[in-house]
Order: structure tokens, then sequence, then C-alpha cells
């Protein structure tokens, strides 16, 4: 039986790939921080070598964007050099890798929508940090990796959800009547739902390459703000501001929207769709 090695199985991502990977039997190692800490990457080869994966799903990281950049330190350690160690372990294993990266490593070129042809250029540490992830992926495990790049993702329900549109919800749900959502920054989202299930697909057939995975559409936080009211029937007021009103360590591109120009090939089943409608799904399924 295929065994797999899963880093942040506990995250937004990585719990529904954990739980699609249990439904389907796999032998799987879950490695929480107890057994592999991003922040003392040099333990974790040997820790690598002695489970013998064929497979690892990488899905932890430093994702607070804004503490990246207070603590460049941090994002290199976790999102980097974490990476690059996971990376030898797998080529050492001859395992299949699977690395989730960003949109955040785009954004500096100052284009609407970025493809898998355009070069990263990104505008903050956690972006730098998840490209040199990426690089050390393909420098180390060269013919037998996946690098996925998702956008801004959405899923995980009250626990998990830490981002924008778990705040929106939450502030809806708690009776808020007035909210205010940023509409001069862009990016796609990514159900996390939806990629669990590509991951798993891409797994079982051993894909290969760099992907975007995201649903169809660049849009605001405001935009994405109002699809949420209506979809939940909310009476009060959305009003679109500056991202100067929510000051930020980090800076955040104008855009970091992602479209691909290779999923189609990999099969029209996992093509995620219209992103109010891929929104909606999550919305619904989003209990407090
Ligand atoms: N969220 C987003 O909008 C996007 C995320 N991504 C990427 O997708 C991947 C998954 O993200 P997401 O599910 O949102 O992440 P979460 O922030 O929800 O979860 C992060 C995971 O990493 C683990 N982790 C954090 N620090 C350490 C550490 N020191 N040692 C070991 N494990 C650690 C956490 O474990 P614990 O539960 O113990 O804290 C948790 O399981 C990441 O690589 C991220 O960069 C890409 C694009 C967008
Ligand atoms: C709370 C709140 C925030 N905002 C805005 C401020 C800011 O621009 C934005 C912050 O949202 P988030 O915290 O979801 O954004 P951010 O941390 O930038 O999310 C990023 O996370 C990492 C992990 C990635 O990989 C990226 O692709 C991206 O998804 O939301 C509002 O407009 N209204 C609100 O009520």
């Amino acid at each position: 039986m295929m065994k797999i090695l899963i880093t942040g199985g506990s995250g937004m991502l990585g719990a529904y790939v954990t739980r699609a990977c249990n439904i389907s039997r796999y032998n799987i190692v879950v490695a929480d921080r107890s057994r592999l800490d991003l922040s003392h990457p040099s333990a974790i080869e040997h820790y690598i070598k002695e489970i013998q994966p064929q497979v690892i799903l990488h899905f932890a990281a430093e994702t607070d964007v804004d503490l990246c950049e207070r603590d460049p330190r941090r994002a290199g350690i976790y999102n980097h050099l974490a990476t690059e160690h996971i990376a030898r372990a797998s080529g050492a294993c001859g395992a299949w890798l699977l690395y989730i990266s960003s949109s955040n490593v785009f954004g500096a070129e100052g284009k609407t929508c970025y493809n898998e042809l355009d070069i990263p250029l990104p505008t903050n540490y956690y972006g730098r940090s998840k490209l040199m992830g990426e690089l050390a992926v393909r420098a180390h495990c060269p013919d037998n990796h996946l690098i996925l790049r998702a956008g801004w993702m959405i899923g995980g329900g009250p626990e998990k959800d830490h981002k924008f549109v778990g705040k929106i919800v939450q502030q809806i749900k708690s009776g808020a009547t007035e909210l205010r959502a940023v509409n001069d920054r862009l990016g796609s989202i990514t159900y996390a739902g939806q990629l669990s299930d590509f991951i798993i697909w891409a797994t079982e057939h051993r894909q290969t390459g760099t992907l975007h995975f995201a649903s169809c559409g660049t849009i605001s936080r405001f935009d994405i703000a109002r699809a949420i009211g209506d979809i939940l029937d909310f009476k009060g007021n959305i009003h679109p501001v500056k991202s100067s009103l929510f000051p930020l360590s980090a800076p955040r591109p104008f855009s970091e929207g992602i479209e691909s120009v290779y999923l189609s090939l990999a099969g029209k089943a996992f093509i995620p769709g219209f992103w109010k409608d891929d929104l909606a799904k999550y919305v619904a399924s989003f209990q407090v």
C-alpha cells in the first residue's frame, strides 16, 4: 500500500487531504510539529529517511504573511530551508513530492493575472520564501515533484479559516451590520476542498511540473464580501475601502490573480469553476 507522509495535516488544506487519504485507506503518516518541526530543518532529513515514504505531501508552512515580513528569518527557515530539507530527503528516498506554493510569488510585475509562463516576482517576504521553496523542490527532487500554486485559499470553517472569508462570515454570523472590504487589491480564490480532490488524483497519477489551481476570475475582497452577503442574505452594509485602511506589515501586490494554461490537460473533472459558484459551495458548508 502506498505510504504517504503528510506535513501540515492539521491546517486548512492539510485537514481535507488527510481526511480524504483516511477514507481511501492509504498508509499515511501525519507528521505534526512534535515529529517534524519546520523551525529545526536539519532534523527533518533523518526523520523522513527513517519513514521511507513513497509520497510526501508538504502543506506545513508559516502562512502569517505579516509575521513573515516582520521576521524574514522565520519565513526563510520555515518556508525555504525546511522545504529544502524535505526535498533533499524526498530525492534520497525516491519519493514523489507535492509542494503547495502561492499566488503571492507574483505581483511585482504589476499585471492583473498570472499564468505558469509568467516569471515570479514577489512583493513580500512570505512570497519570496515560498518561491525559494519552489526552487529548492526543483533542484533537489528534479523529476519527481508537483508544485501547485493556490490563490487566496478558502476552506476549513470556523476552526481553520483564519483568512478573509472566514473573518467576513464570522462577522456576519455574529451580527455585525457594517462591513468594510478592500477594493484596490485583487486575487483569485482556491477552494481547499476542490484542491484536495485534485491532490488525491495527482498523487495517484504522479503528476509532475508546476500548475496553477484557482477558480475563474480575478476579483477584490470587496467582490468576495458582496457575494458572501448575497449568499447569507446579509441585510447590513458592505463598504468598499482602500487597503490603507487596514495597515499591515507586509505589502500585498496590486494583483495576485492566477489562471492556468495547463490544468485542462490534467483532466476536466478537476478544473475549478467560476469563483462565485465555488465560493457559494464553501460558504454553504460553513457551520459556526
Ligand atoms: N491559506 C492560504 O490562503 C494559502 C496557502 N498556501 C499554501 O498552502 C499550504 C497550506 O496552507 P494552509 O492550509 O492555509 O495553512 P495553515 O496556516 O492552515 O496551516 C499551517 C500548517 O503548518 C503547520 N505548521 C506551522 N508551523 C509549523 C512548524 N514549526 N512545524 C511543523 N508544522 C508547522 C501547522 O501546524 P499546527 O496546527 O501545529 O500549527 C498547520 O498544520 C501552505 O504551504 C501555504 O503556504 C498557498 C496559497 C494560499
Ligand atoms: C478583516 C478584514 C480584512 N480585510 C482585508 C485586509 C487585507 O487586504 C486582507 C487580508 O486578508 P487575508 O488575511 O486573507 O490575506 P493574506 O494574509 O494576504 O492572504 C494570503 O495568505 C497567504 C498564506 C497566501 O499564500 C496568499 O496567497 C494569500 O491568500 O483582507 C478587509 O477588507 N475587511 C476585513 O474586515
